[in-house]
């Protein structure tokens, strides 16, 4: 299911970005401050209006049913918040609600395949001892742990996620980071911002550059995030050091 952007543009945001993104894939967002990724990663998940032509598999997204989309698609927006203060759990159930019967079909909503898909995102998540704990009486990072896996309880297709690393310690940052890649090799689409540009070398599987609204650098990592785009486009000078898979970028 290919995720296909055209010609998105937005006023001071976007500027004519075209892309062909892959499922199976992990693809990473890097980029300065105000380079337009939130920008391009809403686009894409049909929450910012722009021009250009958006299509999943040659179907045209925002013209795709409400429900269909929220089934295909899930999106973590960046610094989530969560409408209520819900438990954990009934937070995490929420992301089956594009599955669920209409009302008069109640009796079928909490099913064994919506159960399944909620035990499994809270423990990839490494939630389950925090089920029953309010979203109010969270830390920031168990909260954004929380928000993720709300996203695949909902089983989509493709994930975006907009810096899911933000708030998470080194441990559950990896642990994330490989249900992600999990998720892409199952055939799912996965598509993450990252700041962390150590992250997305030694994780992505292709890495877009984006610079003033511009795709400027896109390609495996080692290319994408060669230091002399680093130079050019955030404007340190950095070495890679290490073997591929575990570098690390001296500055
Ligand atoms: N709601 C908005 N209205 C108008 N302009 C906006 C809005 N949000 C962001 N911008 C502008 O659009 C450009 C791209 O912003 P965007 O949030 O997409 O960048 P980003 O790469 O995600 O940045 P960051 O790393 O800081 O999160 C920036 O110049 C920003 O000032």
């Amino acid at each position: 299911m290919m995720l296909c952007a055209r010609n998105l543009t937005l006023a001071g945001r976007l500027d004519d970005v075209s892309l062909d993104l892959s499922p199976g894939q992990v693809t990473a967002i890097c980029g300065p401050n105000g380079a337009g990724k939130s920008s391009l990663v809403s686009a894409m998940a049909g929450v910012l209006p722009v021009s250009g032509r958006l299509s999943l598999d040659g179907h045209d997204l925002p013209a795709m049913p409400p429900r269909e989309r929220a089934r295909l698609l899930g999106y973590l927006p960046q610094g989530g918040e969560a409408a209520w203060d819900v438990s954990v759990r009934t937070l995490v159930k929420l992301g089956r609600l594009p599955w669920q019967a209409a009302p008069l079909h109640r009796a079928h909503a909490d099913d064994a395949q919506d159960r399944a898909a909620v035990a499994q995102a809270m423990a990839a998540m490494d939630l389950e001892h925090l089920a029953q704990r309010p979203l109010s009486r969270l830390s920031g990072g168990e909260r954004a742990r929380a928000l993720l896996a709300r996203v695949l309880a909902g089983c989509p297709r493709w994930v975006l996620a907009d810096e899911p690393l933000a708030s998470l310690d080194l441990g559950h940052g990896l642990r994330l980071l490989t249900a992600l890649r999990d998720q892409a090799a199952q055939g799912v689409g996965v598509c993450l911002v990252l700041h962390d540009l150590g992250m997305a070398m030694n994780h992505a599987d292709r890495v877009v550059v984006m610079d003033r609204g511009r795709v400027v650098a896109d390609g495996p990592p080692g290319e994408a995030l060669g230091e002399e785009v680093i130079a050019r486009v955030w404007g340190v000078t950095g070495r890679w050091l290490g073997p591929e898979g575990a570098r690390a970028l001296s500055l």
